[in-house]
């Protein structure tokens, strides 16, 4: 039996437009609403045909859902939530894909008082947003974080985890906080690593624009790829994981003079040794299988 048969989904960008047309295959028979903020967006997610109606509020858009996904900004998960807040039906299940967890469930059980909300992350994505540039596949043998709250019903968080599935996902379930701590350092630190690196590289007085672009091979042309995603979406999880993003950066900064102190001081080994470290745990990611493909993994896909 299928999770869920009126699924609506409020902000159609990479990812609402993601799950739109991953439902579309998995579970045709699904009813889809879609609504956005963006009139534009509106238009074209009707233009593509991605959903069954596209409404013009988001009030209009859950009055008889099952299933409603805010796939907004985290910082507008509050706002948004709070529009439907009145037409949402009693026993439907309100679920988001934001990447920052802890803070959003405060806001949502803020603006949806009583209501039933189970928190997701699927941790797939690209630098790209808006509705063009969803595809059917994202999901697909990706990871997808539940984090429900405490004493939710389990036959809820399950109808949204069999719903992840269908769409491709493998699931996993964290406490909202070690969430927030385990993605601070494997997403939110690296994507603040490379906006640094882009910006210090285009500050450089000595390097013209011209010679980093030409240059910009191998690590550091898949740093400009991460340093081009959203700055609206990267912004709002950097405010909305605050402490978990600076301790990590501490200690990343830690590290970083540790590394500085042995190239200054000449120390060969100490390099040596904590390279081929890094290099086991790249060799144990590809081994458990879970490496992209490509780093434009999808883009051809729908
Ligand atoms: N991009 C990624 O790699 C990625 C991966 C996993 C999770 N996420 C999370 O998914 C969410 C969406 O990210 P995205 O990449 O799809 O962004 P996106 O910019 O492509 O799409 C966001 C959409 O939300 C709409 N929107 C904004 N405020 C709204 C409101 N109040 N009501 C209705 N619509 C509104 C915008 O018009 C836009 O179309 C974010 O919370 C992000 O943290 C992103
Ligand atoms: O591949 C990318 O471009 C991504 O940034 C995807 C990525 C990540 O950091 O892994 C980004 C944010 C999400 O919340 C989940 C996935």
């Amino acid at each position: 039996m299928l999770p869920f048969s009126r699924v609506t989904i409020i902000g159609l960008g990479l990812i609402g437009s993601s799950i739109a047309r991953a439902v579309r295959l998995a579970m045709p028979t699904v009813r889809l609403t879609g609504y956005d903020a963006d009139p534009q967006v509106r238009e074209t997610v009707d233009r593509l045909q991605l959903c069954d109606d596209v409404a013009d509020s988001s009030g209009a858009a859950v009055i008889d859902a099952d299933l409603v996904i805010l796939c907004v900004p985290v910082g507008a998960m509050g706002a948004a939530a709070a529009e439907f807040a009145q037409d949402l039906p009693a026993d439907a299940i309100v679920s988001d894909v934001g990447s920052s967890k802890a803070e959003v469930a405060r806001v949502l059980g803020e603006a949806l008082p009583g209501a039933i909300v189970i928190p997701a992350h699927p941790v797939a994505g690209t630098e790209r947003s808006g509705p063009d540039a969803g595809f059917a596949s994202l999901f697909h043998k990706r990871w997808c974080i539940i984090t429900p709250p405490e004493g939710a019903n389990p036959a809820a968080v399950e109808r949204v985890a069999e719903f992840w599935r269908r769409l491709g996902a493998d699931i996993e379930m964290m406490a909202p906080e070690h969430h927030d701590r385990v993605l601070a350092v494997t997403s939110h630190l690296p994507h603040l690593i490379a906006y640094t690196i882009v910006g210090t590289a285009s500050d450089l007085e000595e390097v013209t624009q011209s010679e980093v672009i030409k240059y910009s091979a191998g690590g550091f042309r898949d740093f400009t790829r991460i340093a081009a995603s959203d700055p609206t979406m990267w912004r709002d999880v950097f405010l909305t994981n605050k402490d978990a993003v600076l301790d990590m950066l501490q200690r990343f900064s830690e590290d970083l003079t540790a590394l500085q102190r042995a190239i200054r001081l000449g120390k060969g080994d100490d390099l040596f040794e904590h390279f081929t470290r890094t290099r086991d745990i790249r060799r144990g990611i590809i081994e458990q299988g879970q490496d992209d493909p490509a780093p434009d993994f999808g883009r051809t896909h729908d």
